[in-house]
């Protein structure tokens, strides 16, 4: 199969698809893979590198857009849409029922879009999303520090405040990979940190996890407006897989906030949790406030941290693709249904039922 990995144009989306390792292995299985020169250097992989693994570097994306499958990291942005087509099958990040023309470009083009976020093992897990959700939790709590600071428009308080002064109040709202994550960190760092979830086998294991380092609650409208009313850090980390997100934080619950104090709204890739964070911000511009809050809303937070994060994706990625490039995707699907979970529009339709019904379009469930 040919694979093109074209460079990524998001604001700051410092990551590329595929470390040169990653292609080698996908070289060595028998396909042909383009990489757009320059693609890896935010990552620190120089056009050289992979031209040792075997890649062929090409000038344009438009020349990496003609494989058969394009793999990206971050969902396609309009300029981007040029290159549908309905032979292509698209591998990456979509959050679909965030991004309606996203949606509308790939059904009208027919592309089959199969979606880091929902492939899924039977286990419940999202083994695709889980890394940069790990790393998204990890800087959350880092950003979060930062923005308290007082120059930086915060409250000026310190998280693991000093003797004789209080810790900073953390609370996460969400206690799956990037609310775990995010309260490893914050508990590294001292803070006092409460963790809200409405699986309560969860909150079980978290409690074993962390023993009395995190108080952990059930989650309801009640605990959520209290917590979050008493929190320095607000962390939104809540995900229905493919849908998007509820709003859990009403405009009220935020208003109540003490001024100078920071949300940080890891969901926002899926429309965002709280009800004042409507919009995605940018690493160049990534926080506006309201209500005297602090809201830092970027979608694409591991671009930042792109050689740690290119390598995590790739460690994640490279098994499906190779499954979907070794065996064409209609025998991998039918192969593998973590994979086929994946699978977002196909044939002009939504194949994920979640993101049908964001749009209240109809879902056809694809079977290979
Ligand atoms: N902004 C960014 O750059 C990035 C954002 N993300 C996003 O972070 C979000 C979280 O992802 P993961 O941690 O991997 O998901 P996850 O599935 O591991 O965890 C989600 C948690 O939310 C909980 N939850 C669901 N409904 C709830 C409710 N009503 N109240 C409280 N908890 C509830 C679930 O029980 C689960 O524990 C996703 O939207 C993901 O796309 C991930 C990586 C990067
Ligand atoms: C999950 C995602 O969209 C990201 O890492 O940017």
């Amino acid at each position: 199969m040919t694979i093109g990995v074209p460079k990524e144009i998001k604001n700051n989306e410092n990551r590329v698809a595929l470390t040169p390792a990653g292609v080698e292995v996908l070289i060595v299985a028998g396909h042909k893979v383009s990489v757009q020169k320059t693609a890896g250097e935010g990552s620190g992989f120089t056009d050289a590198s992979y031209a040792k693994a075997g890649a062929n570097l090409v000038e344009t994306a438009a020349e990496a857009w003609t494989a058969e499958m394009v793999m990206k990291v971050k969902e396609p942005i309009e300029s981007e849409f040029q290159y549908f087509r309905d032979d292509l099958v698209l591998f990456t990040y979509l959050h679909l029922a965030a991004e309606p023309k996203l949606t509308d470009a790939l059904l009208k083009s027919k592309v089959t879009a199969i979606a880091y976020e929902t492939i899924q093992l039977p286990n419940g897990q999202l083994p695709l999303l889980t890394p940069m959700s790990e790393v998204a939790g990890r800087m959350a709590v880092q950003v979060g520090a930062c923005f308290l600071e007082k120059p930086n428009g915060g409250k000026g308080v310190l998280l693991s405040g000093v003797p004789g002064v209080r810790r900073a109040k953390v609370a996460i709202i969400g206690g799956g990979v990037a609310g775990t994550n995010a309260a490893k960190i914050a508990v590294g760092l001292g803070a006092e940190v409460t963790i809200i979830d409405n699986n309560l086998n969860r909150l079980r294991e978290l409690d074993d996890i962390f023993g009395y380092q995190v108080s952990t609650l059930a989650s309801n409208a009640t605990t959520i407006a209290d917590t979050v009313k008493n929190s320095d850090l607000a962390i939104g980390a809540v995900l229905i897989p493919g849908a998007k997100s509820p709003k859990l934080v009403t405009e009220a619950m935020v208003a109540a906030m003490e001024p100078g104090s920071v949300i940080v709204d890891i969901a926002i890739d899926q429309g965002g949790m709280f009800e004042t964070s409507d919009h995605a911000t940018t690493h160049d511009n990534p926080v506006y406030v309201k209500h005297g809050v602090l809201h830092y809303s970027v979608g694409n937070m591991p671009g930042a941290v792109a050689h740690t994060s290119t390598f995590a994706l790739t460690n994640a990625t490279l098994q499906y693709a190779l499954q979907i490039a070794n065996k064409g995707y209609t025998k991998a699907f039918a192969d593998n249904p973590a994979l086929l979970k994946g699978l977002n529009t196909y044939k002009g339709a939504v194949a994920y039922k979640a993101v049908a019904d964001a749009y209240k379009y109809e879902y056809v469930e694809a079977a290979f």
